[in-house]
């Protein structure tokens, strides 16, 4: 079994509830979607094939008991959810980011699953599958990437329409970078009194020349 990888490295975790803690990343080639404000475009066709054995010998090199599979799209390649359980059967705490536009059934549940629902400025938002809101377990995250306040009112409907099950600081709404001052986001959730988690991708504060490998 082999996946096509765009890029294994060791950074601190900058999304989810987990950010701020070292991670391993596996980032897998290939993505469905074009979402209009993408900033890991090289891994659309960049990559290398690597069998399950030859991931497993290079993410160990890190001695981190966190590992992140993200993208591209994870769930575009059908030997994901294999790497996923080889991980955990080997005592790592998984991650795994998706667009949510693949059924995340699929996938152990042991592993935590961010799920992005994409915003209409994404010009993805046709490809969420909502049913995936019903297939999250207790440690899962729902996430909207937000450009505008378009992307605001329906990330809010979203999560009072959809997301009763959800826990509320495992709902996150992100700023697009350059697209929406953070402030004013932040602005928006305290005005509605929503109860959501504002974030910040922590590594393009620490790292904001670099783009790959952080
Ligand atoms: C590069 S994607 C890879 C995983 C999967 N394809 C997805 O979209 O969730 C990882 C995360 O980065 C977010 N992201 C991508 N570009 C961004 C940007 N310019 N500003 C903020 N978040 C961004 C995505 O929305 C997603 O939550
Ligand atoms: N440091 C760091 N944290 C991340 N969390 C999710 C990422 C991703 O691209 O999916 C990411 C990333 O690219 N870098
Ligand atoms: S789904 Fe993720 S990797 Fe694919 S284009 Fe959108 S942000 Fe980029
Ligand atoms: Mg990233």
């Amino acid at each position: 079994m082999s996946l096509l990888v765009n890029e294994i490295f060791y950074s601190i975790q900058g999304e989810s509830l987990y950010s701020g803690r070292p991670c391993v990343f596996v980032r897998l080639t290939g993505c469905n979607l074009r979402c209009s404000y993408c900033d890991t475009r090289y891994a659309y066709h960049e990559g290398s094939e690597m069998d399950i054995m030859a991931i497993l010998e290079q993410t160990a090199i890190y001695q981190c008991p966190l590992i992140e599979i993200t993208g591209g799209e994870p769930l575009l390649q059908s030997d994901t959810p294999f790497l996923i359980h080889q991980l955990l059967e080997n005592r790592y705490e998984v991650m795994m980011e998706t667009n949510g536009s693949f059924d995340i059934s699929k996938v152990d549940k042991r592993c935590v699953k961010i799920v992005d629902v994409k915003c209409p400025a994404s010009g993805e938002s046709r490809k969420n599958d909502l049913e995936n809101l019903k297939r999250l377990h207790p440690g899962d995250q729902v996430k909207f990437v937000i450009s505008d306040r378009e992307d605001y009112e329906y990330a809010k409907k979203i999560t009072a329409s959809e997301c009763s099950e959800i826990a509320i600081n495992h709902m996150l709404f992100s700023p697009v970078l350059g697209k929406i001052p953070p402030a004013e986001l932040a602005k928006w959730i305290l005005e509605d009194r929503l109860q959501v988690r504002f974030q910040l991708q922590l590594h393009k504060i620490i790292w904001p020349e670099t783009e790959r490998g952080v």
